[in-house]
């Protein structure tokens, strides 16, 4: 499994492989490092939501699991409504401790905060999800980032008891499983994974969780689609549901497009004014020319790449928006200038643009950083994410995206659509390259109109064996870092 921001610890009680965390996570992330498809027009496909529902102890975080698992899916997260528990006033919290307070009436869990999850996520966004501990009966301090789930499982006594979540569910699971064993399993689980003893969980069980699972619980059955008897015992009807996710999946599929590749580009298409080129100075040529030839050594590529980082990052910079300041200068007049309108975060496209981030550090004293790593599948060339890590405040940022090349502008649709998918409005995003060919910015351009592209040259020549990769730099990280074969 690849490295994400959204990496759970996979620590949900349930799941516990040794069955000892008192702390759960109710999250669990399955990524092969893809991220959710985008279309063309740089949006992200619509995410599928499964709903499951059930009495506790009944199989329904035993079942998700079992789905995750077998669903040949990228990203599928399980998002736990024992997530979503309210915080208890203190008196509340001594009964709970003395197993005398409700926590299974539906009034117990925080329905905003599940629908801004649950919105969040159908829109591909990047969002936080609350955690909890069973143990002390409260959120823990710690939120976990998801971003990027192209199947989303909804599981929780209450999953199918809203209006507004049953509106965002594709299909609506209950599992159904006798109550004698519902209880046997609970008091084995609250035993050993949630610091209870068995008289409390017996005494909570009759007093609370038996008559709302006959009030408020079961009649949510008839909101689902389906009605798995016997939880994960059932192989049968989770092979069916499983079948019928597939066939959903690969429906919407058929509508996938593909970024706007260098085959759909023609030599007609005019780049709009968001490309914005580095001054030709006789300096850069010469630069350029340095980096474009082949016999170049590796010392003097790194350093006039090192070089020309500096000039295209000073020229990005000075794409920022300003806003008027004035200051009173030392003989006590006033002068009317500018400041940078926001704070500014550096985006880097691993590896490569880590050159220019090193440019960046130079120039600007108080940026914050960002990171992404884009791999291309050998095969299709597909990018793929393998991590993703960004400031929670970018939202607020003008950002800085940083890749040396561009050329068929695949990975740069994905990285400007994980700044967008972190809330940064797209008219903030500065991309900053050192070449890119023109069916790079026309795919950029296409996708995203307002995202500004810095470029210091526009270079056309792209490698004959493989379309989507060589530039006119070579593969500009191979020469810069000594890797080349
Ligand atoms: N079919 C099964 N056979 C045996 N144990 C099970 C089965 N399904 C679930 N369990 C166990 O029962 C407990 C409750 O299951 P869980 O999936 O956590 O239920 P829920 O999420 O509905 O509360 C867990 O300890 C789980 O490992
Ligand atoms: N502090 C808490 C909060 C909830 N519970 C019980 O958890 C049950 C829901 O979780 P399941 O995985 O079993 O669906 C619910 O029945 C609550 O009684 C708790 O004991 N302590
Ligand atoms: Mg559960």
């Amino acid at each position: 499994m690849s490295a994400t921001e959204n990496n759970s610890d996979n620590s949900d009680n349930s799941a516990s492989a040794s069955g000892t965390s008192k702390v759960t996570s109710t999250l669990m992330l399955k990524n092969d490092g893809r991220p959710p498809w985008y279309t063309a027009d740089g949006k992200n496909l619509p995410v599928y939501m499964v709903g499951i529902a059930g009495g506790s102890a009944s199989g329904k975080t035993s079942v998700a699991k079992r789905i995750v698992e077998s669903l040949d899916v990228p990203w599928v997260v399980i998002i736990s409504m024992d997530s979503f528990y309210r915080r208890l006033a203190p008196e509340e919290s001594k009964q709970a401790f003395a197993n005398n307070h409700d926590l299974d009436h539906p009034s117990s869990f925080d329905y905003v905060s599940v629908l801004r999850v649950l919105d969040d996520l159908k829109h591909g966004k990047s969002t936080s999800v609350p955690q909890y501990d069973f143990a002390t009966h409260a959120p823990r301090d710690k939120s976990q980032n998801i971003y990027g789930a192209s199947v989303v499982i909804f599981e929780g006594i209450f999953a199918l008891y809203d209006p507004e979540i049953l509106k965002m569910m594709d299909v609506k699971i209950f599992v159904d499983t006798d109550s004698d064993i519902c209880l046997a399993r609970r008091i084995k689980r609250d035993v050993a994974d949630r610091g209870r003893d068995p008289l409390g969980v017996l005494q909570q069980y009759d007093r609370f969780v038996k008559p709302a699972y006959d009030s408020f619980v079961r009649p949510t059955m008839n909101n689902a689609d389906v009605i798995i008897p016997r939880g994960l015992d059932n192989q049968v009807a989770i092979n069916l549901m499983i079948q019928h996710i597939k066939r959903q999946l690969d429906g919407s599929n058929a509508t996938i497009m593909r970024p706007i590749l260098v085959d759909q580009y023609s030599a007609t298409d005019q780049l709009k004014d968001t490309l914005l080129t580095l001054p030709q100075s006789n300096q850069v040529r010469a630069m350029q020319t340095i980096l474009c030839d082949r016999t170049t050594l590796r010392d003097d590529f790194i350093f006039y790449s090192d070089r020309l980082s500096r000039l295209i990052i000073e020229y990005g910079l000075g794409q920022l928006r300003l806003e008027s300041k004035t200051v009173v200068t030392p003989m006590g007049l006033p002068y009317s200038g500018f400041k940078i309108a926001s704070d500014i975060t550096g985006v880097t496209v691993l590896r490569a643009g880590g050159v220019m981030e090193k440019a960046l550090r130079s120039v600007a004293r108080l940026a914050h950083y960002g990171k992404i790593l884009i791999v291309g599948d050998p095969v299709t060339h597909e990018p793929r994410l393998h991590y993703a890590k960004l400031p929670p405040s970018i939202k607020d940022h003008q950002v800085l995206l940083m890749d040396p090349t561009i050329v068929s502008g695949a990975n740069a649709l994905m990285a400007i659509r994980i700044c967008l998918d972190h809330g940064v409005p797209e008219e903030n995003i500065v991309f900053v390259s050192l070449l890119a060919t023109p069916q790079g910015v026309h795919a950029i351009q296409t996708a995203f109109p307002t995202v500004k592209i810095v470029v210091a040259l526009i270079d056309s020549h792209i490698g004959t064996d493989d379309l989507l990769i060589e530039s006119g730099y070579g593969i500009f990280g191979d020469r810069y870092f000594g890797t080349e074969c």
